[in-house]
């Protein structure tokens, strides 16, 4: 038998079907089943950080809503930690956090420090364990100067790093993460994804991880899930994704010029600097598109057009995720790791 550590988080076959009324006359309603999730099995074991993706509408907010006990499955069995989300919503919660990007549970209106001293009373959370982790959050995602200030004058990255520190006071031992670099600048979702980092390293938290930025997904999960269409596309590393994509994610480097040049022509030399694969991809007007390698830095790629070029302005696109499921679906599906 499989301990609870090893299955912390056990899906079997479960689906999720919404009935859906719509309107289509006077009097007439015609009603539809949505199968959000379908036949739905995996397994997460304690202390792993999992990352799972897909397209829009693909069941991973629905997934995370199972599991969190706010919907009930319509078929199939789903425990966590041994408890079965649904039916014991009160006991999971205080051994589970969430973070819903596009939301907060934060208190809008009051200071920052006035929201945790509510979640300390909501969770009972004994006065020195609550001291201890708020000074363990407010240290690793620097928050010291903002415990004062009301949620709604904080920035998108504040609030965020805010919510993070909410849903981790009562030392949950698995945080479900629902977009949680949405809109994000970079050094917000730098300090973010480090600090996410630290906590699965330090305290073993089990983490899964729903994001639209492979970034985020390249540099904290081994193990990634993709869900299309409600059903389980691929399970594995994050490697073998980009192989099953058929090739390696890429980033794109976006250029402004003072006026509109030839697609650039940038030298040999740079693919040593830069690795083989630099391509211009896109040319407007005096704006370029440049394919490079994600894994490699855009530093000697910007030197070399800067030397060359009159640059004007620049940006750094990440490679999405939509991007990557395309390419593996271009190819057969579904996709042995
Ligand atoms: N309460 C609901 N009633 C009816 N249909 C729903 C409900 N919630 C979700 N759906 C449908 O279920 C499917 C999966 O939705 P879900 O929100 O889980 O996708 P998602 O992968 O989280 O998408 P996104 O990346 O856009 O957030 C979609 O077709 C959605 O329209």
């Amino acid at each position: 038998m499989p301990s609870t550590d090893d299955e912390f988080i056990a899906l079997d076959g479960v689906e999720k079907v919404f009935d859906v009324r719509r309107k289509t006359g006077f009097l007439r309603r015609e009603r539809r089943q949505v199968r959000a999730v379908d036949s739905l099995t995996f397994t997460v074991p304690r202390g792993e950080m999992v990352g799972y993706i897909g397209p829009n509408g693909a069941g991973k907010s629905t997934t995370i809503k199972m599991l969190t006990g706010i919907l009930t499955p319509s078929a199939g069995r789903l425990r966590v930690a041994g408890i079965d989300p649904s039916r014991e919503r009160a006991r999971l919660a205080h051994r589970m956090g969430v973070v819903f990007g596009q939301r907060t549970t934060l208190w809008w209106d009051l200071p920052l420090i006035d929201s945790y001293r509510l979640m300390r009373r909501m969770y009972r959370i004994p006065d020195e364990r609550y001291a201890a982790n708020l000074a363990r959050c407010v240290d690793l995602l620097e928050l010291g100067d903002l415990l004062d200030v009301p949620v709604r004058q904080l920035s998108l990255g504040q609030r965020m790093r805010g919510d993070i520190a909410a849903a981790l006071l009562h030392d949950p031992e698995v945080l479900y993460l629902d977009e949680p670099t949405i809109g994000l600048d970079i050094v917000s979702k730098v300090k973010v994804r480090g600090f996410l980092r630290e906590l699965n390293a330090q305290l073993g938290t089990t983490v899964l991880l729903t994001t639209h930025d492979l970034t985020d997904i390249e540099q904290l999960c081994r193990r990634v899930m993709v869900i299309d269409h409600g059903r389980l596309m691929y399970d594995g590393e994050l490697d073998g994704l980009h192989r099953a994509g058929g090739a390696a994610a890429e980033r794109t480097l976006v250029v402004d010029f003072e006026r509109e040049l030839p697609p650039l022509d940038l030298g040999p030399e740079l693919e040593l600097d830069i690795g083989e694969g630099v391509r211009v991809v896109k040319v407007d007007g005096v704006r370029q598109w440049l394919a490079f390698p994600a894994g490699r830095s855009a530093a000697p790629l910007v030197a070399r057009i800067a030397e060359r070029y009159p640059l004007v302005d620049l940006s750094v696109r990440e490679p999405d995720i939509e991007s990557v499921i395309a390419r593996m679906y271009a190819r057969d599906t579904p996709v042995a790791p």
